[in-house]
Formats: C-alpha cells, sequence, structure tokens
C-alpha cells in the first residue's frame, strides 16, 4: 500500500472496518466492494477490483451505465461504470516505457486496497469519502515487468446529495535522476442518459481534437453544441474545465455538469451500433442509446512525474435528473 506518511492528513484507516456507520452516511464493505450511502439517499458501489465504481445512484435513478454482461469478478475489465486509466491512455505505442502493458494499463485490473473513509462537506453539504491506495508492490509480477514506474496511487471517490467526485493522486516513489516516469491518467466514466439521441455536450466548440475513427487525425470542432449521432471516439485537447451535457430536446435542460480539475483532455466515446455488436461483453448491444463516455484525464500528451513529485487531478460529476 502506499507509505503511511504520504496519505492525506485526514484519512481515517482505522474507521475501514467491516461496517461503519454514523448519523451521516455509511459505508458498508464486503470481500470485494464497498458501497456508500449518503443520507439522501444517494449512493456509489466501488469494486475492489480495478477501484471501478460500478453503481451511482442520485435522485432516486442510477446515474452510470454497465453493460449487463460486464464480468465483475474480477476476471476481466469492468464494462461501465468508472473503469480508472493508469499509466496509458489506449493502446500503448511501441518505443514507450509503457509499451508492453494492456490497452488503458493496468489500474483498472488491479486490486486495490481499501485505505478508510472520511467525512466531510462540499458545496455546503455532507459528503462521504472512501480512499483507495495501489503502489508498484501490489502488482503481480508480470504486470510489475512490463512497467517500472515506482508508483504510488491514491484513489478517492466523493459522495454527496447529486455529485459523484473522482480524484487522483499519483506519486513517485522512486529516487534519483533516472527515476522520472511518464503516465497518462483517465476517470473512463460511462454516464446513464435517457436517449443518447437527444443530449447535446456543451463547452467543445473551438477546441482541437484528434479522432480516433478517422485514424486519430486532427480536426477543429466546429458545433456550439456536439450532438451524438454515430459512432464517437474523440480525444478533445485543453478542453475547458466545465462540459454541461443538456437535454436538446427540451430546452437544454442540464442532465449532467462534468468539473475537472488538474485534467487536461476530454475523450467522448460512444461506439454506436457498428461498434458496440464488436464488443463481446457489451449488452444490451442497442444499450449504445441510453449511455455515453464523457472521461476527463491527462492523455494527449504525457505527464512527467520527477522522483519524490506528486500530482493530483480529479472530476465531479453532477446529475440533475
Ligand atoms: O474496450 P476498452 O479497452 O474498455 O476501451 C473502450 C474505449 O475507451 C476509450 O474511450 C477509447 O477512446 C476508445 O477507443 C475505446 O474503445
Amino acid at each position: 500500500m502506499v507509505g503511511d506518511k504520504k496519505k492525506p492528513p485526514t484519512l481515517d484507516v482505522t474507521a475501514a472496518a467491516a461496517e461503519t456507520t454514523s448519523s451521516h452516511a455509511t459505508l458498508t464493505q464486503s470481500s470485494d466492494r464497498v458501497t456508500l450511502s449518503h443520507p439522501s439517499g444517494a449512493s456509489a458501489t466501488i469494486l475492489l477490483y480495478g477501484a471501478t465504481v460500478i453503481s451511482w445512484t442520485a435522485h432516486g435513478r442510477e446515474q452510470l451505465w454497465l453493460s449487463t454482461a460486464s464480468a465483475l469478478d474480477g476476471s476481466k475489465a469492468v464494462r461501465g461504470g468508472i473503469p480508472l486509466v493508469f499509466p496509458v491512455f489506449g493502446p500503448p505505442q511501441a518505443g514507450t516505457a509503457a509499451e508492453k502493458l494492456p490497452q488503458h494499463g493496468f489500474a483498472r485490473t488491479t486490486r486495490w486496497e481499501l485505505l478508510g473513509r472520511t467525512e466531510g462537506e462540499s458545496a455546503g453539504e455532507a459528503n462521504i469519502c472512501v480512499d483507495f491506495g495501489l503502489n508498484a508492490q501490489s502488482l503481480d509480477e508480470e504486470t510489475r515487468a512490463k512497467w517500472g514506474g515506482a508508483f504510488g496511487l491514491i484513489y478517492s471517490v466523493t459522495l454527496t446529495s447529486s455529485t459523484l467526485e473522482t480524484k487522483m493522486v499519483v506519486q513517485n516513489a522512486g529516487q534519483g535522476d533516472s527515476a522520472a516516469f511518464d503516465f497518462n491518467v483517465l476517470f473512463h466514466t460511462y454516464l446513464h442518459v435517457p436517449d443518447v439521441n437527444k443530449i447535446a455536450i456543451n463547452g467543445l466548440n473551438g477546441l482541437t481534437y484528434n479522432d480516433k475513427t478517422l485514424g486519430l487525425t486532427e480536426h477543429t470542432e466546429s458545433n456550439e453544441t456536439l450532438r451524438i449521432t454515430a459512432q464517437t471516439d474523440r480525444i478533445y485537447r485543453s478542453a475547458p474545465d466545465e462540459l454541461s451535457i443538456v437535454d436538446a430536446t427540451a430546452d437544454n435542460k442540464p442532465v449532467f455538469t462534468v468539473s475537472k480539475v488538474g485534467l487536461k483532455d476530454v475523450v467522448i466515446w460512444n461506439p454506436w451500433a457498428d461498434g458496440a455488436g464488436k464488443i463481446a461483453d457489451w449488452e444490451p448491444k442497442d444499450g449504445y442509446q441510453q449511455m455515453i463516455c464523457v472521461e476527463a484525464g491527462s492523455v494527449a500528451a504525457w505527464q512527467t512525474l520527477e522522483a519524490g513529485a506528486t500530482w493530483e487531478g480529479g472530476v465531479v460529476h453532477k446529475a440533475h435528473l
């Protein structure tokens, strides 16, 4: 696990018991998952495998899309929810330190350690937060041999009545000049939407993006609002810190607000019918109509972390419906 001295000072590791309750919120733990419950009725369930959020409820409804065919037993990355991408986004390029790793790295396919829970306040309301840790020593030997970074990660998931915040701290525990490492990091959030044909994404106009469906070619977004009408897989570079997802068929009623801190890029992904048909664990096949991936991260360029240095970034997802 991440060294004691490097944990956030507020972290209450001793509270990570089988079940801890308070008048404000509860954390329930089983052998493979943790569930946070907020007094408002909101909840979040996180698998220790990949520290993957597999459910987030607010306003009495599920806010994340999860394939009904997804493995949840640690045999394969989860198809839906919020898989974590680290230390490489997409298929690693030959010649990079990450070249031997699988697509999207190892964070989503490694069991994390539960560090503990805290309660606090955000935006004037009570929240509950749970922290998970992963470091180089906890990787299996095969994975360690594929990527040498002396990394430590602390991943925090914070729940309020209508928001889910995901935050990552990356530490370089290495020593000496040669211990710097490069990484990508991304929160691969599958947002659940009532009908993808009706939503629009605001905040991308004027940005440069690389279109993965067109061989990663570079384009400039010229639409005030982005509608999803076909397979979409784009890396929007240097995106603004706030994006809104609205219902374009209902006076642009807000559906989600996505606010990022310390993260440069946003990936927008929907596999559409053609893509979903090729993904074995995607069910129901027409489920692409009820989701949109809005993935905040730093992926267009490597983040370089020097020995002893710490990096931090996160995203707040706010559900309006
Ligand atoms: O199938 P996965 O490895 O989970 O990747 C799912 C998707 O992740 C990101 O959104 C990428 O931009 C897509 O190109 C990729 O298809």
